[in-house]
Order: C-alpha cells, then structure tokens, then sequence
C-alpha cells in the first residue's frame, strides 16, 4: 500500500505587499502553483538556483515567513490543516529547520543547551553528546557560545539539534555549506538514517549532484515553482530520462556532463513571463507556452511542459 505523506503541499503561493517608492504598493508573487508531497521514509531533494523559492516553501511550512508574506493553497501535515497555530505549536518538536543561515543560532545561550532545549532530559544529552561526536565536535563546544565556534561548526551545531528534535518531518535548508566533504557527507548520511527511521526529510541544496545520490525524488524549482518531480535515479541515467527542459539544462551544466550552461537569466518575480516561466530561455517554446501550464504525469514523475515528452 502507498504510505500517506507526512507533508502535502498543494498549490502554494506566496505573495509579498510591498511598499516602493513613497505611498506605492505592490504585490510581489514569489511562489506560485506550488505542489509538493513527501512521505515517511523519503529524502525529497528541492533543487533549483538561487531565489527560485526554496527557502520561502521551508519557512512557508514553519510558519515564519514575514508578516507582509500572504499564503494561499493548502499545507497538511499527517493528513491535517496546517494553519499558523498548529505550525507554531508543532515547530521545533515535531517539525524541525535547519535554517539556511547559521545566524538563527542564539548568540546568547551555550551551544550545548541550543541543541538539547532548555528542559533537557538526560537521554537528550545523550544524543547530543552522540552527535556531537559524530560531527567531530569536542565536548568543550557544548559551553561554548556561537559567536566562539567556525562557520562550519555552526552548520554542524544546527544540524545537530533538528537531529535530535524526534521530529516527523526535517527540513534542511542548505545544510552543507561551510563543511568539509566528510563532514558534509557525514551529515547527509544522518539524514539518511532518519528517512530510513520512517521520518520525511526535505533537503533544500543548489547542488543537484549531491541531491541524486542521496535523496528518493528531486523537485526541481524555477522562479517560485515546481517544473519537475523526477525520481533520484533519473538524473543519475542521464538526460534523457528527465522531462523539463530546465532539468536538462541543469544536468548539462553538472561538471561530469560537459558543464555547459545555460543561457539567459531565471526572471525575478516582479517580471514573470506569461505562461511557462522557462519559456524565454526554451529552444522548445511555441505560442501555446503563453497559456498557463499545469503539471502533468509523465513516466512516473511529473513535469510543467506541454512539450515533454
Ligand atoms: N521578505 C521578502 N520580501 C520580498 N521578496 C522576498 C523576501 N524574501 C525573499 N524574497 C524573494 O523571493 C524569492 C525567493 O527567495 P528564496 O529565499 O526562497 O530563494 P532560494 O531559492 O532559497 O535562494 P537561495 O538559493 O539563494 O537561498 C527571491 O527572489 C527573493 O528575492
Ligand atoms: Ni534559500
């Protein structure tokens, strides 16, 4: 039987009021039409370049966007309504961030308490004290205040306590940076084992060659939205098994496939195409791209492309 998803996300958007010059306001759509789902034993790699909306949908699903962010669409987790209240009473214990930036760390409280939470028991500080070993961290850091730890120990303090949170559901956004390969491959196996332990993991990275040899299915975003879910193992068969042009693309540009790039620029959110948003970079583009372009089932994965095949 088909396990139920621990996070469903169905036509996400998010808009941001703005206030420009002087009384001037507008609204800024920054995700659109997003749908996304991950179930209990799953890695779902969000993959997708710089400003195409993966660290809005992570803090659209914590409930910590700003108060000038409106969301529409329907967020559940196990099966029921995520609205703000149940986020904020679920975050930290059953949904757990690893934030983009190491700054969400409280410069003012010891790294060890950060990562336990204020009313440790004794088993937290077990697993702590694990991990911590684990991450190549010395027990001294654990009454250490950030401000005294490296960038990459930081990172490794951070994915240190979602670790331990007991959360379902995990969202790493871009855990990795800052670390060295082993540390970083140490913390993708982490991740790896508590997909394995039944929870669902989201891994937001840049890096689609780190996201294909460790996650289960790969969302490919583009300005604000999904243009592909593709299994893990059709980016490692080759270009050919994925289905959007900009997947493609993005295979290309890997330094194994000829790192070739793609021309033009992904448009920022207040100068979006109509219809398909990867149309003025598409070889592929028709008349009938400017219409809006839902996603389709194609071979087991889903693409936004009339063109796909
Ligand atoms: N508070 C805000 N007000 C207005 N626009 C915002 C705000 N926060 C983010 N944006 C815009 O929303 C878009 C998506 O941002 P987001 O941070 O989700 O990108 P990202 O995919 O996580 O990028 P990166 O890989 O650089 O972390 C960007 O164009 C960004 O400029
Ligand atoms: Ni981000």
């Amino acid at each position: 039987m088909e396990k139920k998803p621990i996070l469903e996300v169905e036509d996400l958007s998010v808009t941001f009021h703005m206030y420009d010059k002087g009384l001037e306001q507008s609204d800024l759509k920054v995700i659109s039409n997003l749908s996304l789902n991950v179930k209990p034993g799953e890695i779902v790699a969000i993959a997708g370049s710089s400003g195409s909306g993966k660290s809005l949908l992570a803090h659209a699903v914590m409930g910590i966007l700003p108060e000038n962010a409106k969301i529409t669409g329907k967020i559940t987790y196990k099966g029921r309504i995520l609205d703000q209240k149940k986020k904020e009473t679920l975050r930290g214990t059953e949904i757990a961030l690893v934030p983009q930036s190491i700054a969400y760390l409280d410069p003012l409280m010891k790294v060890g308490k950060q990562v336990t939470g204020r009313d440790s028991k004794k088993e937290k500080e077990k697993s702590q004290k694990e991990i911590f070993k684990r991450f190549h961290l010395d027990e001294k850091i654990e009454r250490c205040y950030p401000f005294q730890l490296s960038g990459g120990m930081a990172r490794r303090v951070l994915v240190s306590t979602a670790v331990i949170s007991n959360a379902s559901l995990i969202i790493a956004d871009e855990p990795t940076p800052g670390l060295d390969l082993e540390m970083a491959l140490e913390a993708l196996k982490i991740f790896r084992e508590l997909a394995d332990e039944g929870k669902a993991v989201v891994l937001i990275t840049h890096d689609i060659d780190l996201a294909f040899h460790i996650a289960d299915r790969i969302a490919v975003f583009y300005a604000g939205t999904t243009v592909e879910m593709a299994k893990a193992e059709d980016f490692q068969k080759g270009m050919e098994e994925l289905r959007h042009p900009y997947s493609k693309a993005l295979w290309q540009a890997l330094p194994q496939n000829g790192f070739k790039p793609i021309p033009g620029f992904q448009p920022y959110a207040k100068y979006l195409p109509k219809g398909c948003l990867f149309s003025p970079r598409c070889p592929h583009k028709t008349k009938e791209c400017e219409n809006d372009i839902p996603m389709r089932k194609i071979r087991e994965g889903y693409v936004r492309c009339i063109h796909a095949t």
